[in-house]
């Protein structure tokens, strides 16, 4: 299975992957190329494997996106950390072949604005006793597509936003790694 990543930040979740496949864990996953919508570390983890990389314009990503995808023959697109809203057009073509991992359990704090460490603030400030991590088709509409898969935690007496970005990290590359393992062998 072909795959193409959509990166804007760190590249915890892209590093999960590429891990995975050279581990064994992802056996008949490939990643083809990672897209950027700007310069973030994730390019220099895919650089470092000599992956296809592109970095775009977030202003005209959708297009630009497209464009690298004619031909390439990409099973799955996996946005990791991806912090663009992509179009309409861009999703009714790719919608059923697309994922996104959010770092809540939605429906709960998702939508446009809620990424991040503003995830973390808001789940914090609604006095959640848990949270976690989701992974879900991509639709027009801003973490609305079906979920595939979640994963939580509890959250601790005294834990701040560093807490909640560490505890969802970890179960961000469960249930990642999981949900692209489960598409690969449908
Ligand atoms: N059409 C879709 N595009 C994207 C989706 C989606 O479900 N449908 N998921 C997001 C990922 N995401 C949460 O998981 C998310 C990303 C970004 C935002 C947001 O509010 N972005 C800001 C700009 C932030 C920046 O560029 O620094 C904004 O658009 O004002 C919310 C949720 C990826 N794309
Ligand atoms: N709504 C999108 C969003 O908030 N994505 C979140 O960005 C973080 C950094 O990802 P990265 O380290 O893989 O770049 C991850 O926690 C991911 O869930």
């Amino acid at each position: 299975m072909k795959i193409a990543v959509f990166v804007s930040g760190g590249g915890t979740n892209l590093q999960n992957i590429i891990d995975a496949v050279e581990d064994g864990t992802l056996p008949n996953v490939e990643v083809e190329m990672v897209m950027a919508d700007r310069d973030c570390f994730a390019i220099e983890r895919s650089l470092d494997k000599e992956i296809r990389t592109y970095v775009l314009d977030r202003k005209t990503f959708s297009e630009d996106a497209e464009h690298n995808l004619i031909d390439e023959e990409i099973d799955l697109i996996v946005l990791a950390g991806f912090l663009t809203i992509l179009s309409p057009e861009f999703t009714a073509k790719w919608g059923s072949k697309m994922i996104n991992i959010h770092p809540s359990l939605l429906p709960k704090f998702g939508g446009k604005g809620m990424y991040g460490s503003k995830v973390h603030k808001a789940v914090l400030e609604a006095g959640e006793k848990t949270s976690g991590a989701t992974v879900h088709y991509v639709t027009a509409g801003v973490d609305e597509g079906q979920i595939i898969c979640q994963a939580t935690f509890d959250i601790e007496e005294g834990d701040q936003v560093a807490d909640l970005q560490r505890k969802v990290a970890e179960v961000e590359s469960q249930i990642f790694i999981k949900a692209i393992k489960q598409i690969s062998e449908a």
